[in-house]
């Protein structure tokens, strides 16, 4: 049955670049249900067609492997737009009457997603209920709530508490766009749908794990929120977690969102807090060189580009086996991978002594080259018993209909739109996640912080982070993914 969209932010970057293209390619393969309509909420002053117009011109950019003029007309056609601030009673009193005069009459639900400033999400949620457009005894009424979801974990759980006011835990989907993407939830795929990996995916036979996320731009103009942010605000409390809670959890009972939500939330709980020494040993700072020369960023500023983290899991399957966690802004290339790094055969038979085996290793890549690799070793051939790492290759691109992932924002507007909430964080994944990183953060800013290492843009971030791996006797897997 149809259903209503009702993007405030509408005149916003994420909804063009975004949240209209991704609409627009579900759109056209038939996956929205038909007579949909999509409303646009902000407070410039465009007439519908307006609207339209500007997003067109989106479209023909951001999905322009799939634009074709017959679609967008009819898309088009269920475009709508209102003008309103999100600060004016009377502005959601207009939204609702609207809604009521646009929508037919066997109308299955509203979708409100809010894809504007982080410090206005509880006054929209407010007015939500103010205006009574939270009332779903005649179809569902759901929220979708954008990244960052709080700046630490007071301001968290304070904004929980006041969304709870309004909508039941149910009825709210915050979005993390990285559990959108096909290469994350193939991960449930590999490890839950195969034998072979889950048996030797613990401590007895993982040496440690690598999560990389770097990123080869740079902040551009986006001073005004990065540097209050910084990379862990801005990446760890929720994408990189994300990955590790999806490597490291149990295979839950079933695949729903309370299920796989309840495994995820117990590997936060597992993680064991930083205390004293920790924050010096397991963590590594970065700047890249140029960030103070930022348009925006204070001469003095000491806000994180990249940073490390080594966090341990204290359960049965992972005790004692580091997850690093790293990422950083002006790195080597746009890489997304998690590196399984199994430990070494116990005896050494072949090749030359003093040649460890680089060893078994599973390789997760993410994007851009979205595919796994598992590194194994064999024969050199034509040698006497020697040995060398080869590589067995799955990649995406290479299978039936690969050609191009969807894109997060289709995956997850889907996903909202039939309830399933799977993808989205639950209030206390969001919670205990800023629990682990608050305590970072605060050392980060005390007195006592550890070095903030300067580092080349193009690069792997500072060789201190190097030489820190070396002294643990581990190595970065620092390899740009081949397109
Ligand atoms: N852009 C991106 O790629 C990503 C964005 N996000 C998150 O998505 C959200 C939106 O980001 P983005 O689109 O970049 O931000 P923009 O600054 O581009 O857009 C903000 C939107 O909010 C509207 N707005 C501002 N004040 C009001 C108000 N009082 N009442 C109604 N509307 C208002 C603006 O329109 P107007 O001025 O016309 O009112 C505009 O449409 C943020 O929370 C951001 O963190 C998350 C991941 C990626
Ligand atoms: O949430 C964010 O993610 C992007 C990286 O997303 P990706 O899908 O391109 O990997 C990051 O650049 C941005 O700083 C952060 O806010």
């Amino acid at each position: 049955m149809a259903n209503t969209i009702v993007i405030f932010g509408a005149s916003g970057d994420l909804t063009s670049r975004k949240l209209i293209p991704a609409l627009y390619r579900l759109f056209q393969k038939n996956r929205l249900p038909e007579g949909s309509l999509i409303v646009g909420v902000s407070r410039s002053n465009f007439e519908h067609q307006q609207w339209r117009d500007s997003l067109r011109t989106s479209v023909e950019e951001f999905a322009n492997d799939c634009f074709d003029n017959e679609t967008w007309a009819r898309f088009a056609d269920t475009l709508y737009y209102l003008p309103g601030d999100i600060k004016n009673a009377d502005d959601f009193e207009s939204l609702a009457e609207f809604l009521d005069t646009i929508e037919p009459e066997h109308h299955s639900g509203r979708l409100y997603y809010l894809s504007t400033m982080p410090q206005l999400y509880e006054e929209a949620i407010k007015q939500l209920g103010a205006a009574g457009l939270n009332n779903d005894e005649t179809g569902f009424r759901r929220v979708i709530i954008e990244k960052p979801f709080g700046t630490d974990l007071k301001s968290a759980r304070a904004l929980n508490a006041s969304i709870h006011g309004v909508f039941r835990e149910d009825q709210i989907y915050r979005i993390d766009h990285y559990l959108g993407k096909e290469t994350v939830q193939n991960i449930f795929a590999l490890r839950f749908a195969n034998l072979i990996f889950e048996p030797i995916w613990n401590r007895r036979y993982v040496d440690h794990v690598q999560i990389t996320v770097a990123e080869e731009v740079v902040i551009g103009r986006r001073a005004g929120y990065y540097d209050t942010a910084g990379i862990l605000r801005d990446m760890f409390q929720n994408h990189l977690l994300q990955l590790m809670m999806i490597t490291a959890m149990e295979p839950p009972a079933r695949y729903d969102a309370a299920m796989v939500r309840d495994e995820k939330v117990k590997v936060l709980h597992s993680i064991r807090r930083m205390t004293g020494g920790d924050f010096a040993s397991d963590t590594v700072r970065g700047q890249y060189k140029g960030y103070l020369k930022e348009e925006g960023v204070p001469a003095n500023s000491d806000t994180e580009t990249y940073a490390v983290l080594k966090l341990y899991c204290d359960n049965w399957r992972w005790k004692g086996v580091p997850f690093y966690l790293r990422s950083g802004k002006g790195m080597s290339c746009r890489t997304t991978q998690i590196v399984v790094q199994f430990k070494n055969v116990p005896h050494i038979l072949f090749g030359e002594k003093t040649r460890e085996p680089v060893g078994n290793r599973l390789v997760m890549q993410v994007q851009p080259a979205e595919g796994i690799q598992l590194h194994f070793e064999t024969k050199v051939p034509d040698s006497e018993m020697k040995t060398r790492t080869s590589t067995l290759d799955f990649s995406f691109s290479n299978t039936p209909g690969g050609k191009s992932l969807p894109d997060s924002y289709q995956r997850l507007l889907l996903d909202a739109l039939t309830g399933d909430a799977s993808l989205f964080a639950r209030s206390d994944e969001v919670e205990l996640a800023w629990g682990i990183i608050d305590p970072i953060l605060a050392a980060w800013r005390s007195p006592a912080a550890p070095p903030l290492y300067e580092y080349e843009t193009g690069l792997w971030g500072p060789p201190e982070s190097t030489q820190w791996m070396y002294k643990q006797d581990r190595e970065w897997f620092d390899v740009c993914p081949v397109l």
